[in-house]
């Protein structure tokens, strides 16, 4: 099978960044964004269920934190397709050794990296230019009943934000912080 994809770890298991490997020529390039046999090697083993596509216009917003909690819970593989974000993601899995850990990947759309995001993580970004576009892959439908949101500025996370925090919807800066009797997220 060629190769498209690298696998590049962080400190959290399961959590991979996925490094891109387009083929130029004298046109441009052809890149996959996704591809169900390459990446079930990297843990992604459920077909793609939606592809979803957002605009942001406004440089230091932020959307997040959203997950979809079982049976409903979901991988995603987040893509920026213009400009560039700090994106994010906490371990919410019950009994992980890294539970309520964060960690943070640069994507800039010319980078060509892709973030591979398994069930039982939160995840938002924030957008460090104007102008941005990200396209998620989920592995299970959207499920409203089933969504579950933390407060970007949780104090028990302490997650860093390079930019004072801009725009985000109501619906985000309404979500409440994390419980202090909160232990995790189940499958
Ligand atoms: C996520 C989602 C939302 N919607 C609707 C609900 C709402 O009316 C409108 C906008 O939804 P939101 O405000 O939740 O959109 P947004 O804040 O962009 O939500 C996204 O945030 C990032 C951080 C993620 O990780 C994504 O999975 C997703 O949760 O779109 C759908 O119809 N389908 C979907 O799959």
């Amino acid at each position: 099978m060629a190769q498209r994809f690298e696998l590049i770890e962080t400190p959290l298991r399961d959590l991979h960044l996925i490094q891109r490997l387009p083929l130029g020529d004298e046109r441009g390039y052809f890149q996959r964004l996704f591809c169900a046999e390459e990446l079930a090697l990297f843990g992604w083993r459920e077909p793609v269920q939606q592809i979803n596509h957002t605009y942001t216009k406004e440089k230091g917003s932020v959307r997040g934190l959203h997950m979809q909690l079982a049976p409903h819970a979901e991988a995603k593989l987040i893509t920026c397709l213009r400009g560039e974000v700090w994106d994010v993601a906490v371990d919410l899995r019950l009994g992980s050794s890294t539970f309520l850990h964060w960690h943070a990947v640069h994507l800039i759309a010319e980078k060509a990296c892709s973030y591979l995001i398994p069930e039982g993580f939160a995840h938002g970004f924030q957008t460090l230019s104007d102008d941005v576009e990200m396209l998620y892959c989920h592995s299970q439908a959207y499920a409203p009943d089933s969504e579950f949101g933390i407060h970007v500025q949780d104090p028990r996370l302490q997650i860093h934000w390079p930019l004072p925090i801009g725009r985000q919807s109501e619906r985000d800066q309404q979500f409440p912080f994390l419980d202090q009797h909160f232990q995790g997220v189940g499958r």
